[in-house]
């Protein structure tokens, strides 16, 4: 069954810019796919589009149908009933999804609480679950502190148990490891990629990073210049990429790889 049927977007700024392209996509319910290319190919305005959040002066046209409801022109009290709900995200940055002066632990407890009607010692439990859940050690001192007080990928962490609360079918996750240090990084993914398996949830997962979409991901869409270039299984698009551009990413995680590699070997 389709979950987010994405037909013609197309993303313009006030003065007219085109910056999303006649985009088209799906994502089947349970079904992980990446969206991959450079910085500015369009990424995250395509996410922020799924989710009706686009920046103030620009519009969106075409369809995107999420869950059954229709998102382009969409009021925002639809809108809210959606987030959350059919599709949460997971931005680069954490502090964007985090209130730096709330306690982590009432941060996770507000959405918890609206789906689930526990108050109390109760909605307390389910919050150190969730905290639990995404592998935070010692969620009673987490669920206390301060966004400030964390360390990056433990407010990334949290970020994504926010995200996680009240069960959406479809998980956007923008850059979710770009922000965070390397050694974090295998960690994050590794904890993502079992979390939405355990859920049978679906992914659409952002990076510019080949590498990384390869290990969370099946299918990949690749965008350049806020349209879509090459789609397909991401076992063919690195070994068998048809396009100039989708052959750069793949020499460019190689690159990579073989870097860290000799790192490592040193
Ligand atoms: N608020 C904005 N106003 C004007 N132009 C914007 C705005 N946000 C993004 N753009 C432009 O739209 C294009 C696509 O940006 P987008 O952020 O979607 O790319 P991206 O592929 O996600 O890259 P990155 O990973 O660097 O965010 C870029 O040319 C960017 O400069």
């Amino acid at each position: 069954m389709t979950l987010l049927d994405v037909r013609g977007l197309t993303v313009r700024t006030a003065d007219g810019r085109t910056l999303v392209d006649d985009l088209s996509l799906t994502v089947d319910s349970g079904e992980r796919l990446g969206l991959i290319g450079e910085s500015g190919s369009g990424k995250s305005l395509t996410t922020l589009a799924i989710l009706g959040l686009l920046p103030d002066g620009m519009t969106a046209t075409g369809s995107v149908d999420l869950a059954g409801t229709q998102i382009v022109g969409a009021t925002e009290k639809r809108l809210a009933a959606v987030r959350g709900r059919d599709a949460a995200v997971v931005f680069q940055e954490p502090l964007t999804a985090l209130d730096p002066l709330m306690r982590v632990g009432r941060q996770i407890a507000e959405p918890l609480a609206r789906r689930t009607c526990l108050k109390g010692a109760a909605l307390r439990e389910a919050v150190r679950g969730a905290l639990t859940q995404v592998r935070l050690p010692e969620p009673e001192r987490i669920a206390r502190a301060f966004p400030h007080e964390i360390s990056g990928g433990q407010r990334q962490r949290v970020a994504l148990a926010m995200a996680l609360a009240c069960a959406p079918r479809l998980l956007i996750a923008d850059e979710p490891t770009t922000a965070l240090d390397v050694s974090v990084q295998a960690e994050m993914l590794d904890l993502i990629d079992s979390l939405v398996r355990e859920r049978k949830m679906s992914v659409l997962f952002v990076s510019h990073d080949l590498a990384v979409v390869a290990r969370v991901t099946d299918r990949a869409l690749v965008m350049k210049d806020g349209r879509a270039v090459e789609e397909g299984a991401v076992h063919d698009l690195v070994r068998l990429p048809r396009e100039e551009y989708t052959k750069a990413l793949v020499a460019s995680a190689r690159r990579l790889e073989s870097a860290l590699d000799l790192r490592s070997a040193r």
